[in-house]
């Protein structure tokens, strides 16, 4: 009789109807994984009234906020909120309509106090003048230090305070506040309660606030107690107090967990004592939607329907320039806050062209060579003139003995033994004069060459001179068509290289951007703000386009003023081709960065594709030279045409008319929109 008379108490100081809640929550289940976090679910916030969210940790609170506010989706049920379904096209939840403080601190650690705010008032629409009005009212309500003091230098409570006074900015409507009172003293936490309990006053504002400390509850207008994914109790606070005949919200709560928990034994342990709980008390056999204490969704409450027309869901689909200039900027700043970093960035690319330059390609230098020369030391004898054509700048010639000579080559003194008979003049004539000759003369007019092949670069340069010497002597090399006749190896490498560069250093730089601001809860709470996959990526594609875009600046004048590197073609070219292939590094990193929530594995990641994609896409050696199902993977790479397009226009001077120019083009192209467009997908599907 008591209970009955108190629940139509609670009946009467809860409003009902849609109508007049901020928040409505029917059925609502939510897993992760195999994890039931939220079962069937009820909850109803009023409009206008403070909601008291109080439960174990553990239970499902946060998990249910961002159902609430939009960033996790749920698996059944339905939730409204002021009115719309969260994320409703045109709705502004997210977004302005809403203020949230997750429980994590979600704040940029390079900002200063203002600028988190100015952040967050861009974001929001708000007009300069109204953000540092508002700056200075939070500033002096919250006792937050001056405001240009940067968030990573702030106290635990100071940085709490500073994200609730980035929930507070913009005046919302409904307030989200996930335990916002930890590591606040005292004074403050009742500060705190006494602003939320005036804003609600006007009726217009409604706030939902989870809090480990149950007894300042008791300042809201409903509490909801949770346990194991559901709600116990959704009532006023006195009514709970009340119908547990307890002095502390505290004590009711635990009376309340105990009626649950002795439900659930029994029918756990007999469905018999279920059948026969049912008629005895209102408590057992209870369904779990349904709270032990408070109002319980009426079985007749439709579901409306809610539509848009398509110019709002297109307005909705399409990114806004506000929240994109506001993200750039927001890294912009955090770049400058680290200037340190921010160089390095812009000389890494400068540094690995230059090693590239100045260690690969060139020619060997000192390889030590043993000469055992048994002819007379005559300057006319033919093996002293064959020495004299040796690249002695290369070739270091150390006459000796043949035990000497063979005795060192053994020890790893030199790398090669030239030997030359005591008639190697003579008999060499006798070759060549004669059409038949002896094996004694064909032998002793030869030059015998004994060469440790251990290390191939080296010994292959000295039968290469040789080889040349002949060539030089049988062979006459009109002016080339294309290059020139002193071209190396670094000329071959340097337009791949400079691509290569350019493309993992923007992978490097953007890897990494989301798995942090996901871990720091950042990206959540910019979503809850208002803002889109889309923007999010289009921002740091244009911040990240500023650094690559100083990294190539760097690139080309030192590849074109300090190397030297020959370029025939069209400059302009050159400088899209490579801003291209750095977005498409960037857009690759985007795609790491949303598919991967953890440094180390995205860090693997952006490492793992490095090598594979460097030998692959014909970079260091040419494609022809790789075998066949290789090559096929090979030309379907970002790089490998692209490569090629760049040596086509810097060393053959050709232009976009050509197809191995626009052919590394549209590849590249190809390459961004894909990975833009599944990066965008891949953050949108994991929210
Ligand atoms: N991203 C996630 N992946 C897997 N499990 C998760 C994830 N987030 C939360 N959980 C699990 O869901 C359950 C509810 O977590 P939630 O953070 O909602 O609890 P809570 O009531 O807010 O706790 P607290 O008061 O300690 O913050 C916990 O068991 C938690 O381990």
């Amino acid at each position: 009789m008591k209970e009955g008379s108190m629940t139509a108490d609670v009946e009467a100081a809860l409003p009902a109807g849609q109508g007049d809640s901020a928040i409505l929550c029917r059925d609502v289940c939510r897993s992760y994984g195999k994890l039931r976090v939220l079962s069937n679910l009820n909850l109803t916030v009023p409009q206008g009234q403070i909601y008291g969210l109080l439960g174990p940790s553990g239970c499902g609170k946060t998990t249910l906020l961002k159902c609430i506010v939009g960033t996790l989706k749920i698996s059944r049920g339905h939730i409204t909120v002021l009115g719309k379904p969260p994320a409703f096209p045109g709705h502004e939840i997210p977004g302005r309509m809403v203020g949230y403080m997750p429980q994590d601190l979600a704040l940029y650690n390079e900002f200063t106090i203002s600028d988190t705010l100015i952040f967050f008032g861009r974001i929001h629409g708000l007009s300069w003048k109204e953000t540092q009005a508002r700056m200075d009212f939070l500033i002096d309500f919250l006792d937050l230090p001056q405001k240009h003091s940067l968030v990573r230098n702030l106290s635990g409570g100071q940085r709490r305070r500073v994200s609730l006074g980035a929930a507070l900015l913009q005046n919302p409507e409904l307030l989200i506040l996930d335990e916002p009172t930890v590591g606040v003293d005292p004074v403050l936490r009742a500060k705190i309660w006494q602003h939320l309990v005036e804003i609600v006053k006007t009726g217009k504002v409604s706030v939902i606030i989870t809090t480990h400390y149950i007894e300042e509850a008791r300042q809201a207008n409903v509490v909801g107690l949770m346990r194991n994914g559901h709600l116990l109790a959704e009532a006023p606070p006195e009514a709970v107090m009340k119908l547990h005949s307890a002095t502390t919200l505290e004590h009711a709560f635990l009376q309340l967990c105990q009626s649950s928990d002795r439900i659930d034994s029994k029918q756990d342990s007999s469905p018999r004592a279920l059948v026969l709980e049912n008629s005895q008390s209102f408590e057992s056999g209870r369904d779990e939607s349904r709270p032990i204490l408070g109002l319980a969704p009426e079985p007749t409450e439709e579901i409306p329907k809610y539509s848009a027309d398509w110019k709002v869901r297109a307005r909705h689909v399409l990114p806004k320039w506000r929240n994109i200039a506001a993200l750039t900027v927001k890294t912009l700043v955090r770049m400058k806050r680290m200037p340190g970093s921010l160089c390095f960035q812009f000389l890494l690319p400068v540094i690995q062209i230059s090693l590239i330059c100045l260690c690969v390609g060139g020619d060997p230098k000192g390889i030590q060579v043993a000469v055992v020369n048994n002819e007379t030391s005559s300057s006319s004898s033919f093996s002293n003139k064959l020495l004299s054509f040796l690249d002695n700048s290369s070739v270091q010639q150390v006459p000796l003995s043949h035990s000497d000579a063979f005795d060192g080559i053994y020890n790893g003194e030199y790398w090669g033994v030239l030997g030359f008979g005591k008639n190697f003049t003579s008999y060499l004539t006798k070759r060549m004069i004669e059409r038949q000759v002896s094996r004694e003369v064909v032998d002793g007019g030869s030059v015998h060459v004994w060469l440790d092949l251990t290390s191939k670069i080296q010994i292959h340069e000295i039968p290469w001179d040789f080889f040349h010497i002949v060539l030089e002597l049988m062979t006459c090399f009109e002016e080339p068509i294309y290059g020139s006749k002193n071209t190396d190896f670094t000329t071959f490498v340097t337009p791949g290289a400079v691509l290569s560069i350019t493309f993992y250093l923007a992978v490097g730089l953007t890897a990494l951007s989301f798995v942090l601001e996901r871990k720091e809860g950042l990206l959540d709470r910019c979503w809850v703000a208002g803002v889109s996959s889309l923007e999010t990526m289009l921002a740091h594609l244009f911040s990240q386009l500023f650094v690559i875009s100083v990294q190539i600046i760097m690139l080309l004048l030192f590849i074109l003023l300090v190397f030297k590197t020959p370029n025939e073609g069209s400059l302009v070219l050159v400088i899209i081709l490579i801003v291209l292939q750095g977005v498409t590094g960037i857009s690759f990193g985007l795609v790491i960065s949303s598919a991967i929530d953890d440094e180390q594995n995205a860090n693997q990641a952006a490492l793992g594709i490095f090598y594979p994609n460097l030998i692959l896409s014909g970079i260091i050696w040419p494609v022809e030279c790789i075998p066949y199902p290789l090559r096929y993977l090979s030309l379907i790479l970002p790089q490998t045409y692209a490569s090629e397009s760049l040596r086509c226009i810097m060393y053959r001077g050709w232009g976009l008319s050509r197809m191995m120019v626009w052919r590394g083009f549209a590849v590249t192209l190809g390459w961004n929109t894909f990975f833009l467009i599944l990066a965008t997908v891949i953050l949108k599907l994991r929210t």
